[in-house]
């Protein structure tokens, strides 16, 4: 196959409420190993009216990870290895706006990094990258979303700022006025180094975010629980399971390299020439960066 033509796969990250998927045919779980470690799970395999599709519950079943403990590289690794080039994630957030209430769904166009226990690239010491994060979802994935959603009748707002901090406690009220300060529309604890490691990997990303609460700004409203969030995700999770089932079928079929250039982010990216490459991190890159080191 010609390197600008794609067979979709279709990743789907499922964050907190979302450890499985319903309505995949010939489905089976499987361990996919990566010399990033260990994922957060198996991957659910299978298939939503011919489109080959591919679930990680980003939590591990039974929720057993904390955002800080998530292995970010080893779950977009083993994707990569599971052959996905499009990575939708679902994910629970607290409200940063009061016109994104409890029950919203927002197809997030930008991120804040506040993260700062993680693993964040695949690059580093031995071959050195820098790709670009100007624009970090997929444009493409996202219009998808957004049709899908408002043909599910869905409460949705197209663009808006998600702000990661590393948690687990959730914020101070200071911070969460700081944050609404610096106009984020919503606020979780995943999605970065979620977002960047799927750009090095050149997968395409996009992410829906599902509110669940106020945070703790709000006058209105209590300061956020986990009780809370659950109560709501849980409605939130039977809409993301309908969104998905009217997204998956419209991405398949065969398709050129993404317009939004996700697919090609290493081009220009890897600054360190071949003869100063440690082979040992090169061996490590061969499934995120095979199409460029291999
Ligand atoms: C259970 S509330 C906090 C938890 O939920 C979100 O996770 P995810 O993005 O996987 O849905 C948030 O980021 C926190 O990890
Ligand atoms: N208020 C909040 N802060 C961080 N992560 C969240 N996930 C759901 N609600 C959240």
């Amino acid at each position: 196959m010609s390197d600008d033509v794609r067979t979709p796969v279709i990743g789907i990250i499922g964050g907190s409420g979302l450890y499985d998927i319903e309505g995949l045919e010939d489905q089976r779980w499987q361990r996919v190993s990566s010399p990033w470690g260990e994922a957060s799970d198996q991957l659910l395999f299978g298939t939503l009216d011919g489109v080959s599709v591919v679930f990680l519950p980003r939590h591990g079943r039974g929720h057993k990870l904390s955002p800080t403990d998530l292995n970010y590289r080893a779950n977009i690794d083993v994707m990569k290895r599971a052959g996905v080039t499009d990575i939708l994630s679902l994910s629970a957030v607290g409200s940063l706006k009061g016109e994104l209430p409890p029950g919203h769904f927002v197809i997030v166009d930008q991120f804040i990094d506040r993260t700062f226990a993680r693993a964040k690239s695949f690059f580093g010491a031995g071959c050195v990258a820098h790709v670009s994060m100007a624009d970090p979802v997929c444009r493409r994935l996202g219009d998808a979303l957004e049709r899908a959603a408002v043909e599910q009748g869905l409460p949705v707002t197209r663009g808006g700022t998600y702000l990661a901090m590393e948690g687990p406690q959730f914020s101070t009220r200071a911070e969460s006025h700081l944050y609404r300060s610096w106009g984020c529309s919503v606020i979780g604890m995943t999605n970065m180094p979620e977002a960047k490691l799927a750009r090095e990997a050149e997968i395409c990303y996009a992410t829906v975010a599902m509110v669940t609460d106020f945070d703790c700004w709000h006058t209105e409203h209590e300061a956020v629980t986990v009780e809370q969030v659950v109560k709501v995700l849980l409605g939130n999770a039977d809409k993301a399971r309908g969104l998905v089932r009217a997204v998956v079928p419209g991405l398949g079929g065969e398709r050129h390299v993404c317009s939004a250039g996700c697919d090609h982010a290493l081009d220009y990216a890897i600054i360190t020439p071949s003869a100063a490459r440690d082979p040992e991190v090169v061996a490590r890159l061969d499934a995120v960066a095979g199409r460029m080191l291999g």
